[in-house]
């Protein structure tokens, strides 16, 4: 049987999706309007004020779910990028997405967004809302595989921070920047394991830290206020001292949403703690395990550098992505639950 859809009205939208250790990765390639603005950052306000609905259709029920993820190529004003790119989740648009920029590199490759591949590793400049991430893709016979990425400066924001988290009283935490702003708790503050214990419980204690966190913790950051919010909390299981063995973790972010993936930009944001803490020297490269799915990335600091007054590092996270299919979506004017929805939790 041919895969054709009945005659239907309006626009389709048209999707790659992926995985990255599990966490899905929808990236857009065609039926979005034009995406209004004279920078990645400009578009990303542009979206969440005009383009919203868009969100809500591909990453929401019928066509997505609760923990979906999105990318929507758009231009970049920085001339060395090969693409730009806004991330979408279940509630809004965020800064930086490290599993996104694996199955990004793979995909700006095979679809040919950047010229030439090169032999063993292409590079592709991606433009981030947080800015410019170059990755590199294994490419060898006319394959991708693999892929590892070079931060933006990450550096951390405030260590041993008191905040009173609901239900479990005063709780340290501390704040540190990979391209978005995480909390980290090590989960036997809360009697949890990251590996072991339920995931609602652990969704449940790290949605309690990201709101005390934001309600009592200021953030601050020197390139833009756009990129001043927290992100998530990532709950670990303490193992920051140096060791060629995994350390596990989890992310929540955005509205309690679980990354599969043991979160780039959350590795980015653990290793410059590890390394502002003297826990690991620059190159010393560490294992990173979903508590999840139990997938890894691996990650390790290679420079140092400044961001505004904060010392920072750069970040070299290397993981990989897998295709999972592609969609063409549309919408029927008659059907009412076309907009996309979401189960109350
Ligand atoms: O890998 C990452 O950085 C992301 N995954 C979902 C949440 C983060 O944006």
């Amino acid at each position: 049987m041919e895969m054709q859809l009945p005659p239907h009205e309006g626009d389709e939208l048209s999707v790659v999706d992926m995985h990255t250790g599990g966490e899905p990765l929808r990236i857009i390639v065609s039926g979005y309007p034009e995406v209004k603005g004279d920078s990645v950052l400009s578009r990303r306000r542009y979206v969440r004020e005009h383009l919203d609905h868009l969100r809500r259709v591909l990453m929401f029920e019928p066509r997505g779910h609760y923990d979906m993820y999105g990318a929507l190529i758009v231009d970049s004003e920085i001339p060395e990028a090969d693409l730009g790119v806004l991330f979408m989740h279940n509630e809004g648009y965020s800064t930086m997405c490290g599993h996104a920029v694996i199955a990004l590199g793979r995909f700006a490759v095979d679809y040919k967004l950047v010229k030439e591949p090169q032999s063993p590793e292409t590079q592709v400049n991606i433009h981030c809302p947080c800015g410019l991430v170059k990755a590199f893709v294994e490419y060898s016979n006319g394959k991708t595989g693999g892929v590892r990425f070079l931060s933006v400066p990450a550096f951390a924001f405030a260590t041993d921070v008191t905040v009173t988290v609901e239900g479990f009283g005063d709780v340290m935490v501390d704040i540190s920047y990979g391209g978005a702003f995480y909390a980290f708790v090590d989960a036997q503050r809360f009697g949890l394991d990251v590996t072991k214990s339920r995931t609602r419980d652990l969704v449940d204690a790290a949605t309690a830290v990201t709101k005390a966190v934001k309600s009592q913790v200021k953030l601050h950051h020197p390139t833009s206020d756009d990129l001043a919010f927290l992100y998530g909390t990532i709950l670990t299981d303490g193992k920051d001292d140096y060791s060629s063995e995994p350390t596990a973790n989890i992310c929540v972010f955005a509205e309690a949403q679980v990354d599969r993936s043991p979160t780039g930009s959350g590795v980015t944001a653990r290793v410059a703690l590890q390394y502002h803490k003297g826990l690991i020297q620059l190159d010393q490269i560490r294992t990173f395990q979903s508590g999840a799915t139990g997938s890894q990335f691996t990650g390790k600091a290679v420079e140092e550098t400044k961001c505004g007054d904060f010392k920072a590092v750069v970040v070299e996270v290397a993981g990989r992505a897998f295709y999972t299919g592609v969609s063409r979506f549309v919408q029927e004017p008659e059907d009412k639950l076309t907009h996309g929805f979401l189960l109350k939790s």
